[in-house]
């Protein structure tokens, strides 16, 4: 089933939709006016009745990734239609055969690291901030029975630090911020100065606003912060580097309950397993859906 929904002179198309758990597992792609490119997204909304507006939660992804990973592989459904909470899973990279890409697969198509590009030849499509940020809630908001007022944001790694940084940056937006072994500051890992020197150029000051730790430091802040980070992740020493955001969270007061998970890894066998204890934090916070 294809449908076409116009509003505000915008065309979502419904690429595909399936029922689940008595609600609508649904994928959706728009041309992006922030990207210059066809985008793709999937939303899954619980059942309820006609009216009402429900909490949302955005994920967002970790490299490598599409909206489908986490879709296929996230297990949120079931909570999430208990618990009455809208799931929005955004693509973490433009796409498409005149998107400038690189061959690695941590930087370009698939590694947007949801950042405003101001480099060349990133530039012209790489703006995910702007979009993460501001044209798929503008879209969100017109099409789907979200309730704008009760949104929370999670992501892994990162999507983890995507989902830290535009919390921080916008305070107020999300009642509730959680991550899955996120990449906790890119200004200091392998992952993190590869991806904002080459988007972002190599003044390091122009990549703080792109870094949890250092929006911290620089006087942001969370209502408060869950965290899980699995203690056998190949990833944790060398990129993820959860203690400095568990230092850094104790030394300024900022409230944070940020968890090792002995003998997990990296995968969605690790999320998948603590995905309902997030989007129950996460569903305390937004309150109680109106259905
Ligand atoms: N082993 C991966 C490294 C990248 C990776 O682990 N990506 C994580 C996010 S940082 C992921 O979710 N991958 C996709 C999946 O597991 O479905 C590769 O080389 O492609």
């Amino acid at each position: 089933m294809r449908v076409h929904v116009r509003l505000k002179g915008s065309i979502m198309e419904q690429v595909s939709v399936n029922l689940s758990h008595g609600g609508t597992q649904s994928v959706f792609t728009h041309q992006s006016e922030a990207t210059g490119t066809p985008m793709t997204f999937s939303a899954f909304v619980p059942a309820h009745e006609r009216g009402a507006r429900l909490p949302v939660i955005w994920y967002l992804s970790g490299l490598t990734c599409s909206h489908a990973n986490v879709t296929e592989k996230g297990e949120f459904r079931r909570l999430c239609a208990q618990l009455g909470l809208i799931f929005i899973a955004p693509d973490t990279s433009p796409r498409g055969d005149g998107v400038a890409d690189d061959d690695a697969y941590d930087f370009g198509k698939g590694a947007g690291f949801y950042v405003d590009a101001t480099q060349e030849p990133w530039r012209r499509h790489y703006q995910m901030r702007r979009y993460i940020e501001n044209e798929l809630p503008d879209l969100v908001a017109g099409h789907l029975p979200v309730d704008m007022d009760r949104q929370g944001i999670t992501g892994h790694s990162m999507g983890g630090h995507g989902a830290l940084t535009i919390a921080l940056r916008n305070p107020g937006r999300f009642r509730s911020v959680s991550a899955f072994s996120p990449i906790v500051s890119p200004i200091h890992c392998p992952w993190g100065e590869k991806a904002l020197g080459g988007y972002l150029g190599a003044d390091r000051d122009a990549w703080r606003t792109y870094d949890a730790c250092a929006l911290i430091e620089d006087g942001a802040r969370l209502p408060d912060l869950l965290v899980d980070q699995g203690e056998a992740d190949n990833f944790l020493e060398s990129q993820l580097k959860t203690h400095l955001l568990t230092e850094l969270c104790e030394k300024v007061g900022q409230p944070a309950n940020i968890r090792m998970q002995p003998g997990y890894d990296h995968s969605y066998y690790f999320i998948s397993t603590f995905v309902d204890d997030h989007l129950r934090w996460h569903a305390e916070r937004l309150g109680k859906s109106a259905r």
